[in-house]
């Protein structure tokens, strides 16, 4: 009888064992809060009503959360640098259902042309009144090892990644606080988790935004701001083909293969949606084994490094 009950135990410890090692390790693709908060937590759904201002929303991740909330009935404000591309972007959006077509306003700037940021602001409170949340996505990605990038790329990548991301929130933050609160989500990356090869300013502009919005999130949640640091791990869109070299004016210009191992635009926008709905602090979102190295860099620091 005991060595049935010995057999029956080792049994159910492999079986525990081979599930928990599917769910947490092949299936995974978030960090564990966000996807218990998508499986039992609030539908994007709740959002819907509010308005939203995505930069960069004209293609990848940007684009794809503009339809994930269109889906739900969240208004939106669509920024970009292409007129074109976003006016594609808006009749998608207009075709996912619940939204009108005033419901989705196209603000086209470059959002280093920080001048512009306040005129841009105004435009968008001006058609829809009110403005609930703010999500700074747009951004560009490097390659170049860290003795060939000049500093004038350095200056340039941190005025696309964090500059202008800092500028728009200081805009829109005064707007939050008299309607009694807001929400801030800014497009991190792992790369503002750990330390990427080949791309040191793209690296170092993420560990910066990091840094920007947990202070956000630390002076002013008590005042009703929520802020969600979203850190995609490899996602496919045109980020590769746009990035950064070390030379000023160079781009990399390589596009993604099929056969790389990257996360759709639209998965990815499902979690970032379900991380607005939630109101989560920061989410990891991202396919192994970079999500695995995301927690090992963050819990076993020394092990990672080695
Ligand atoms: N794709 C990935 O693997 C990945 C991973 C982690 C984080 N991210 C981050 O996600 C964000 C979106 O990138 P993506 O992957 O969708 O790439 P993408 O190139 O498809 O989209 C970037 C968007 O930013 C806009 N943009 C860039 N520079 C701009 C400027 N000066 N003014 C206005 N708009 C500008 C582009 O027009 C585009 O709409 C970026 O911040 C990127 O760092 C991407």
């Amino acid at each position: 009888m005991d060595a049935v009950l010995m057999w029956f135990i080792c049994v159910c410890t492999l079986l525990f064992a081979v599930f928990s090692f599917r769910w947490f390790y092949v299936d995974a693709d978030g960090d564990l809060t966000l996807l218990w908060a998508e499986r039992y937590g609030r539908s994007p759904a709740e959002l819907r009503g509010k308005v939203a201002w995505i930069t960069g929303a004209s293609s990848g991740i940007g684009e794809a959360l503009a339809y994930e909330l269109a889906k739900y009935g969240v208004k939106l404000a669509l920024s970009g640098t292409k007129v074109d591309r976003l006016e594609a972007v808006k009749t998608e959006c207009l075709a996912q259902g619940p939204l009108k077509d005033d419901d989705v306003l196209l603000v086209p700037f470059d959002i280093t042309d920080f001048s512009k940021h306040s005129e841009c602001f105004e435009k968008v409170v001006g058609h829809f009144k009110k403005l609930d949340i703010l999500v700074n996505n747009a951004g560009r990605s490097q390659r170049a090892r860290f003795d060939e990038i000049t500093t004038e790329v350095d200056y340039q990548l941190f005025g696309t990644n964090v500059f202008s991301h800092v500028s728009l929130t200081r805009v829109v933050l005064p707007h939050f606080l008299s309607n009694g609160g807001g929400h801030v989500m800014v497009n991190s990356s792992i790369a503002g988790k750990y330390g990427l090869p080949n791309s040191a300013s793209y690296t170092g502009s993420k560990h910066a935004i990091q840094g920007y919005f947990e202070c956000l999130r630390t002076e002013f949640e008590a005042k009703g701001v929520n802020v969600t640091v979203a850190c995609p791990g490899p996602v496919f869109s045109n980020v590769i083909e746009r990035c950064f070299t070390g030379t000023p004016g160079e781009v990399f210009g390589e596009k993604q293969k099929e056969t790389d191992k990257r996360m759709s635009t639209s998965r990815c926008a499902q979690l970032m949606a379900v991380a607005l709905a939630n109101n989560l602090d920061e989410v990891w979102i991202s396919l192994q084994p970079s999500l695995s190295i995301c927690y090992l860099s963050q819990y076993m620091p020394t092990v990672f490094r080695r």
